[in-house]
């Protein structure tokens, strides 16, 4: 009989699972941190929320655990790269909660406009007054909503019943699935500008940290009231809170906080009563979304635990250790291959991935290799954390084409991998070959080069011209850069061609402003220019 241990608070029909699928079962929310790192041992799998911290040390004594189900979406209180170090599966229910974070976000942005939590406060106090407490009407109101995913489209889609002007902000969406909710997607600067109330519904990755500070704030009108029901680390507090005393906008809703929980000690937000309204990190904790994610998880679990996979895994599954080990140099080339794809095409978005096998790499299986060049390739922008076992689901989910092929490769080289990318501002392709001493590029778009991927890089593509080589070199020298090496490659003279160099340190802003002045007074058509470090 496996022994399961539910660590939070959960739905009773989660438990109700559990022990019908014969499961002995722990319900434990209160346990204190000491007897947690005692008994964890005991356990083939744990439900948690979001209070149970499963960290390094927690993971080091679960020495029975097979499988961890957080029931809710964010998973920052899990360590998901030791409890795959130690194979265990870690899955999360991130559609059991959508409905409940869309509601609470409506309810906050009504309540912003009407001041309902500052009128009902006030009434408690014994304070009637009309007057102070004039609401404005969200009808015919603009909404931007930056990220417009599960909790964001739903949003927009209520808002629009209201009869409010939704825009949103969200550069790695398929343009057609906004346009399918009748939601015009603009640049992040303008969703700031226009709207008169902003809805942050973007995942906390490196990108959307104080995705809103000082400048974002500066730059929004003084009318616009910000809601954030995502995650508190999207917003810089402090921000926020100078935001408010200046007056330079008009109120905020946040449902998450940089610290939980609020204190008077950590929140300057708890000063502006009258245009702050803050709930304990509410989104998620209704009846119905409590019950939804209790009985996904348990479900999982029981489902794991008979050696099945989970349904929305957030870690890697256990592979045929022979085959992995066979393929490992071609799942690391390409999967440094996405590594330089994702950065060189920037914020672009991708439509497509292509990825051609040639040679040897033919004799081994090519899904481990393709799950991890997807990987690769959209982890930058994602905190469902992409992996082996989801990489295909979420770029189906994500509008993205994965075509993968296979040539008989008669080059001098044993194998090659060669990689494409489709993207909404055009198109990419690098091709890398293993060999015993390592890995190299022999490839970019289309031009020969032969360059190790490790170290820094600029990469710059541009129309064939003379003086370009000497004016990037002498702007680099006299910045300190040193270059380590340098390829160019080109079609035809004067036709396309790419540089790229490897340098030893990070250029300035200004540097790279430099480079592209020099590049645009030589009349080179730049198509891009990047820094890239591996
Ligand atoms: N308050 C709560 O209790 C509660 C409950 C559930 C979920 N959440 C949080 O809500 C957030 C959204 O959840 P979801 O289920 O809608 O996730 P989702 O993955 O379905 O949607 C997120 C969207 O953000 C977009 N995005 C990523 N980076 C971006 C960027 N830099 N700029 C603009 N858009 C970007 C993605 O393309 C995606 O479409 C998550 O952070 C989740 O943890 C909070
Ligand atoms: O990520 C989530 O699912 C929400 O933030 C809710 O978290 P909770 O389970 O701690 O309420």
């Amino acid at each position: 009989m496996y022994k399961v241990l539910v660590s939070d608070n959960i739905s009773q029909k989660g438990i109700d699972i559990l022990e019908e699928a014969g499961m002995d079962v722990d319900f434990k929310p209160e346990q204190s941190r000491d007897d947690f790192l005692e008994n964890i041992a005991d356990y083939d799998g744990i439900i948690v929320r979001s209070m149970t911290q499963l960290d390094k040390e927690v993971l080091a004594k679960a020495k029975s655990l097979k499988v961890i189900g957080r029931a809710g979406t964010g998973y920052d209180n899990i360590d998901l790269d030791q409890a795959t170090k130690r194979g265990i599966f870690v899955f999360n229910t991130p559609t059991g909660n959508t409905i409940s974070a869309v509601e609470h976000t409506l309810g906050l942005m009504l309540a912003l406009a009407r001041n309902i939590p500052q009128a009902n406060q006030a009434l408690h106090n014994d304070i009637w007054d009309r007057k102070k407490y004039q609401g404005v009407e969200i009808k015919g109101k603009t909404l931007g909503i930056i990220g417009l995913g599960r909790i964001g489209s739903r949003v927009a889609k209520r808002a629009q019943s209201f009869g409010m002007n939704v825009i949103a902000n969200d550069p790695y969406l398929a343009p057609e699935k906004a346009e399918n909710i009748n939601v015009p997607l603009k640049s992040f600067e303008e969703v700031i500008k226009e709207s008169d109330y902003v809805s942050l519904h973007t995942p906390l990755t490196d990108e959307t940290y104080h995705i809103l500070s000082h400048k974002e704030f500066a730059m929004m009108d003084q009318n616009t009231r910000v809601i954030n029901c995502a995650r508190g680390q999207n917003i810089d507090t402090a921000a926020l809170a100078k935001a408010i005393e200046e007056n330079k906008i008009a109120g905020a809703a946040i449902d998450v906080h940089e610290e939980e929980p609020v204190k008077a000690s950590n929140n300057p937000l708890l000063k502006y009563p009258d245009q702050v309204i803050m709930t304990c990190h509410l989104g998620g904790t209704t009846t119905e979304a409590m019950d939804n994610v209790a009985i996904m998880a348990a479900e999982e679990v029981v489902s794991v635990l008979k050696n099945n996979l989970p349904e929305s895994p957030l870690n890697i599954p256990a592979m045929d250790p022979q085959e992995f080990i066979k393929a490992k140099p071609y799942i690391n080339l390409v999967t440094k291959l996405g590594n330089f794809m994702a950065k060189w095409k920037g914020h672009h978005r991708i439509k497509s991935i292509e990825v051609e096998y040639a040679g040897e790499v033919n004799n081994y299986s090519h899904k481990p290799m393709t799950l991890s060049l997807v990987k690769s390739v959209l982890e930058p922008i994602l905190d469902d954390r992409i992996n082996l076992v989801n990489a295909m689901h979420i770029a189906e989910e994500r509008g993205i084409n994965v075509k993968e092929s296979q040539t008989q490769h008669k080059g001098e080289l044993n194998n090659i991998i060669t990689v494409r990318l489709n993207t909404n501002k055009g198109k990419y392709s690098l091709a890398g070959t293993y060999l015993p001493i390592g890995f190299r590029v022999i490839e970019i778009n289309g031009l020969r080069v032969d360059l190790d991927l490790s170290g820094e890089f600029i990469i710059v593509t541009y129309q064939d011209r003379p003086g370009v080589i000497g004016k990037i070199g002498t702007t680099l020298g006299e910045e300190n850069i040193n270059i380590a090496n340098m390829q160019v490659g080109r079609q035809t003279a004067g036709g396309e061609a790419v540089m790229l160099m490897q340098i030893d340190s990070k250029p300035s802003s200004e540097t790279m402003g430099k480079i592209k002045d020099h590049l645009d007074a030589l009349n080179t058509n730049v198509k891009d220019l990047s820094y890239i470090a591996m």
